[in-house]
C-alpha cells in the first residue's frame, strides 16, 4: 500500500526534528508547498503527539525491539504507536499506514511490533510515569530546583496539546465557542485551525497564549506614547501595543520573521514601524528616545513545551548560560532606550530560573526601579506574582482551563 500524504508528511516532520535538529515550525514550512491545509495540518498533530510522548511511547516499543532498527523505521513505529495509543485511529489503519511508510526490509519489523502494540500498549502505557519519561532529566531537575514538587505538574501539563489561545482586536467579538479567560483571551479546543475560523481574513484575532498576552498589558503605554518593542516577530506583543493606541518601533532582526511580522499587521489593520535590525546595534543610536520599552528577549523557550514540544527534546543545558548571556546584554541596550520616568518590562518564555528571577539584580544595578506588578492587574493570577513583584507564570496554573506557557515578567522604571 503506498503511504498516505499525512503520514509522509509526519515522517519528514520528525525526521527534520529529530535527526536534523530543526525546530518543527520550521520543518513545517519546508513541507511540499502542493500539501493540502488538511494534510499538513494532520501531519503536525501526529509529529507534535511523538514529540511530547516520545519516552512514553519509546517506552512502550522498547520491549518488542531487540535493538533501535534504522531511524526511519523507528519513526515509522512512534507514529504508528502514536496512532494507537494517543490519537484514536483504528487499529488495522494505524498498523497499515506504518507499515506503508517502514522501508521495505522492515515492514515485516514494523507490522509485527505495531500488532503487539495495539494489543498491549494501552495498559503497558497506563503504567508508565509519563511526566518523568517524557521530559529530559537536566530539564526536570531543573525544575525540581526551581519549582519543588510543582515539577510533576508542571511535566504532567506537558504531556497534553495546548488550547488555541487569541487576542483580540480592539471592539472585535470572540468566535464562537470560546471561553473568556480573567485576561481577555479567547480560549479554543486544542486543534482548532485559525485560518479556518470566520473573522479571521477581517483581522478580528492574533493567535496568542494567555500568558504572552501579560507582558504589554503590564507595560501599559499611553495611547500616543513612544515605544520601542525589541525582538518583536511574529508581533503578537506589537500588536497588542499598537491597538492600544501606542506609537509602536517593532525591532526584529531575522528578515524573515520581519516580514511575517508585517503581514500579521496588515491583516490586523494596526500600524507600527518595523526596523530589521539587531537591537544591540540599533539602541546605540536611539538612546532616551522611548517613553516605554519592552523586551521580549530570546530564550530557551522552555515555556512554550505544551505548544513546541520538541523544545525540550532540541535545548541543552548549555543553551542556558549562552542565552543568559545574550539577554543581559539586550536588558542594557533596552535600559538605554527610555527617557527619564520611561518604563521597561522584560520577558522571557522560560521556566529557566536563570533567564527570570536572575536578571532582577541585574537590572536594578543598571540603576532602574523595580515597579512591582500588583496583584489587581493579574485576575486569576494573583499566585503567580512574586514576592519580589514579578510574574512568574507556569504551564500548571489555570490547569482546569487548559493551562498556559510559563513566562517570566518584570516591569522596571528609569527614575
Ligand atoms: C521570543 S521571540 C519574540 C516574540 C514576539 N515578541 C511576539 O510577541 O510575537 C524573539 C524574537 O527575537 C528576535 N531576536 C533575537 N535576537 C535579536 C536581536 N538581537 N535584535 C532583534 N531581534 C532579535 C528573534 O528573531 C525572534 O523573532
Amino acid at each position: 500500500m503506498p503511504s498516505n500524504p499525512t503520514r509522509s508528511a509526519a515522517l519528514a516532520l520528525l525526521t527534520a526534528v529529530l535527526e536534523r535538529r530543526r525546530a518543527l515550525d520550521e520543518a513545517l514550512d519546508a513541507l511540499p508547498g502542493h500539501l493540502q491545509p488538511r494534510d499538513r495540518a494532520a501531519a503536525h498533530r501526529i509529529a507534535a503527539a511523538v514529540l511530547r510522548r516520545l519516552g512514553s511511547l519509546d517506552a512502550v516499543l522498547e520491549p518488542y525491539l531487540r535493538r533501535e532498527p534504522s531511524p526511519p523505521a523507528m519513526q515509522a513505529l512512534r507514529i504508528g504507536a502514536a496512532d494507537l495509543l494517543l490519537l484514536g485511529t483504528p487499529a488495522h489503519a494505524a498498523v497499515a499506514e506504518a507499515v506503508a511508510l517502514a522501508p521495505r526490509p522492515l515492514a515485516g519489523l514494523v507490522n509485527a511490533v505495531l500488532r503487539k502494540v495495539a494489543a498491549e500498549g494501552p495498559a503497558a502505557l497506563e503504567e508508565l510515569d509519563a511526566a518523568r519519561l517524557d521530559t529530559p532529566a537536566w530539564l526536570w531537575s531543573a525544575w525540581h530546583a526551581a519549582y519543588g514538587p510543582k515539577v510533576r505538574a508542571i511535566a504532567e501539563a506537558h504531556t497534553r496539546p495546548a488550547p488555541l489561545d487569541l487576542s483580540l482586536a480592539p471592539g472585535a467579538a470572540a468566535p464562537e465557542g470560546a471561553e473568556i479567560l480573567p485576561n481577555g483571551t479567547a480560549r479554543l479546543a486544542p486543534g482548532t485551525r485559525i485560518t479556518e475560523l470566520p473573522g479571521f481574513a477581517e483581522g478580528g484575532f492574533w493567535a496568542q497564549d494567555a500568558a504572552a498576552s501579560l507582558p504589554a498589558r503590564l507595560l501599559a503605554p499611553s495611547p500616543g506614547g513612544r515605544v520601542a518593542d525589541l525582538c518583536a516577530a511574529p508581533g503578537g506583543k506589537t500588536a497588542q501595543l499598537a491597538a492600544m493606541g501606542a506609537k509602536v518601533t517593532a525591532v526584529e532582526k531575522d528578515p524573515h520573521r520581519a516580514e511575517r511580522l508585517r503581514e500579521n499587521l496588515a491583516r490586523l489593520r494596526l500600524d507600527a514601524d518595523l526596523v530589521v535590525a539587531d537591537a544591540l546595534d540599533w539602541s546605540a543610536g536611539h538612546q532616551g528616545r522611548f517613553d516605554s520599552v519592552l523586551l521580549d528577549a530570546p530564550c530557551t523557550a522552555t515555556g512554550t513545551i505544551r505548544r513546541h514540544p520538541e523544545v525540550q527534546l532540541l535545548r541543552r543545558p548549555k543553551d542556558v548560560p549562552k542565552l543568559t548571556e545574550t539577554q543581559a546584554a539586550l536588558i542594557e541596550a533596552a535600559a538605554g532606550l527610555l527617557a527619564p520616568g520611561g518604563r521597561l518590562v522584560v520577558a522571557t518564555c522560560s521556566l529557566q530560573p536563570e533567564e527570570g528571577e536572575a536578571h532582577l539584580a541585574r537590572i536594578a544595578a543598571l540603576g532602574l526601579t523595580p515597579e512591582p506588578v500588583r496583584p489587581e492587574e493579574v485576575p486569576g493570577l494573583e499566585e503567580a506574582v512574586t514576592a519580589q513583584g514579578a510574574l512568574r507564570t507556569r504551564p500548571d496554573l489555570w490547569a482546569e482551563k487548559g493551562g498556559m506557557d510559563g513566562f517570566f515578567v518584570a516591569r522596571f522604571r528609569r527614575g
